[in-house]
């Protein structure tokens, strides 16, 4: 691995020498050190003598063509970030120089400052990747984690573990909460797994997934002629799950009828079919999970307290990942193994710095975000290691949003001057008051000028506030801000509540407060 020096060095590899002098007097002026080469088979030799961070490399040269030698100069240099210049219109081009692990292309004919704001993102694309081969290693996954396929060394996790561990031998109903994607089907099948009816069936229904008018049919099954659709007799899963495990996903989406049969079920172990009126003795162990506030549902009634109480034997509690960030980097590294193993591909890693950055991240979606964050990264990286470029836009800016001294973001190929008093955008939806506020707030927008942050927008919206209200400046934010959720959402409330990290609950009694309905 090479060591960057102070000083980057950029190899510019192209047969116009107008066009090398043009970009040595642009590059020399940001203090790089820049090397020339007049053709494909000098650029190789240039390369493996020098070991330049940036290469930019033309596409269209006498002898060795750009495609050709970028192939050569991935063997020869694999950390170096290449650039490649390719005439207008070659769309073919830029996805094989891509596919060959190039760092991005430019178009020709190019304006300097274009080319400039790429190669400096290249550089610092380069410098992450250096750091990373000089940081330990992220720690590792055994083979064993990932058919076990849970990780989590966190003391939270562990605690979650210990009780798998007392409550699997036991027949005991279980009750697994948390948000989404925090792994509450993946506790529940381990929970199955290690218990003495691992040989049975297993059966998960998400009871969220089923129409209310077919759930009952699904669970206890119906006879012949029971609604209309019913043309055959159709076995339930809790007649087909007898002797097993039955795992209710999304069970405070379940229609109160439904639950005084599945309170029926759990008592007595008993079920009947729709439109029977025998009644059939089941033996089930039964799991069930939610990300509802099922306590706030029994208050409103919407769920059977009873029934809470029969399911809430024992009770656990999956924390978010952002309560459990130490688990971040064991996660990546899970899914990374995992990924490689499914694609029969190398193991991609990642770098610290995105790594860092991940950290901050507030994981909204929890696991499964990180899943699908890091599956898209790692397909989308040209080396073997995630940067930051690689991350997913969004998400970086909502690091910064929310922490605005997190690393830089990557410059992409071009950055547009934002003016000092740039103001967000106002939708349609949104109340006069949160306009107001809007309005002279600049944009939480992370994105760097040259390298240099913007203000801290929250001193921005502290100082709106404190104009406009003298007191209750934390109400009216929260008012501002829920009205802009609910606007997003285009008044969903459910989607407005997870935009906000708040329960349903909460925000309804807050829409309330507010006057916001
Ligand atoms: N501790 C963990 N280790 C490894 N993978 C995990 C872990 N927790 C969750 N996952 C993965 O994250 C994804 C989401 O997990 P799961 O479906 O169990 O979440 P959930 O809480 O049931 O979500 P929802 O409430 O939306 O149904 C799955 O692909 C799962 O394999």
């Amino acid at each position: 691995m090479s060591h960057a020096p102070i000083t980057p060095k950029v190899l510019v590899i192209d047969d116009d020498n107008d066009l090398r002098y043009s970009l040595k007097r642009v590059l020399s002026g940001r203090q790089y050190e820049v090397l020339e080469a007049a053709s494909g088979e000098e650029g190789l030799s240039m390369a493996e003598q020098h070991n330049p961070h940036v290469i930019l490399l033309d596409n269209r040269m006498g002898g060795m063509s750009g495609m050709e030698a970028l192939q050569h100069l991935r063997g020869i240099n694999p950390n170096a970030m290449i650039i490649l210049m390719t005439a207008y219109g070659t769309t073919q081009t830029t996805i094989e120089a891509m596919k060959f692990g190039a760092f991005d292309y430019i178009m020709k004919p190019f304006d300097l400052k274009k080319i400039l704001t790429l190669t400096e993102s290249a550089i610092a694309a380069s410098k992450d990747l250096d750091k990373a081969g000089k940081e330990e290693a992220a720690p590792a996954v055994s083979n064993e984690d990932i058919e076990g396929g849970i990780i989590g060394s966190s003391s939270a996790m562990q605690e979650v573990f210990k009780m798998i561990g007392q409550v699997a031998a036991s027949d005991v109903t279980v009750m697994v909460t948390g948000e989404s994607g925090t792994g509450k089907e993946l506790i529940a099948r381990a929970i199955y797994q290690n218990s003495l009816r691992a040989q049975k069936p297993y059966i998960a229904v998400n009871c969220a997934a089923i129409p209310e008018n077919l759930i009952e049919s699904e669970l206890f099954g119906h006879e012949k002629g029971s609604f209309t659709g019913a043309t055959n007799q159709r076995i339930g899963k809790f007649e087909l799950c007898d002797g097993g495990t039955i795992f209710l996903d999304e069970i405070g989406d379940m229609a109160l009828t439904t639950q005084t049969k599945i309170l029926r079920a759990l008592q007595e172990g008993e079920i009947q079919r729709v439109g029977s009126s025998e009644t059939i003795k089941v033996n089930v162990r039964m799991l069930a999970a939610t990300n509802k506030p099922l306590e706030e549902m029994v208050k409103d009634k919407t769920f059977r307290e009873d029934l809470y109480y029969r399911l809430n034997v024992v009770r656990i509690q999956l924390p978010p990942l952002r309560e459990r960030k130490e688990d971040v980097p064991k996660l990546i590294d899970f899914v990374l193994k995992r990924l490689a193993r499914d694609s029969k591909a190398d193991t991609k890693s990642i770098s610290p710095e995105a790594l860092a950055l991940l950290n901050q991240y507030r994981w909204p979606g929890n696991v499964r975000e990180l899943e699908n964050l890091i599956y898209r990264s790692a397909v989308l990286a040209q080396g073997d290691m995630i940067l930051i470029k690689d991350l997913p836009q969004e998400v970086v800016k909502a690091i910064h949003a929310a922490s605005p001294s997190a690393a830089p973001e990557p410059s992409t190929t071009e950055v547009e001057p934002v003016a000092e008093d740039a103001v967000v955008e106002v939708a349609p939806q949104e109340t006069m008051e949160t306009a107001a506020v809007a309005e002279r707030v600049p944009a939480p927008d992370p994105t760097t000028l040259l390298g240099q942050p913007l203000p801290d927008p929250y001193d921005a919206v502290y100082q709106a506030l404190r104009d406009s209200h003298d007191t209750n400046i934390l109400e009216h934010a929260e008012r501002a801000l829920i009205a802009r959720a609910l606007g997003e959402s285009g008044g969903k409330q459910v989607r407005a509540a997870e935009i906000l990290g708040m329960t349903r609950a909460t925000l309804r009694k807050r829409i309330d407060q507010y006057d916001l309905g």
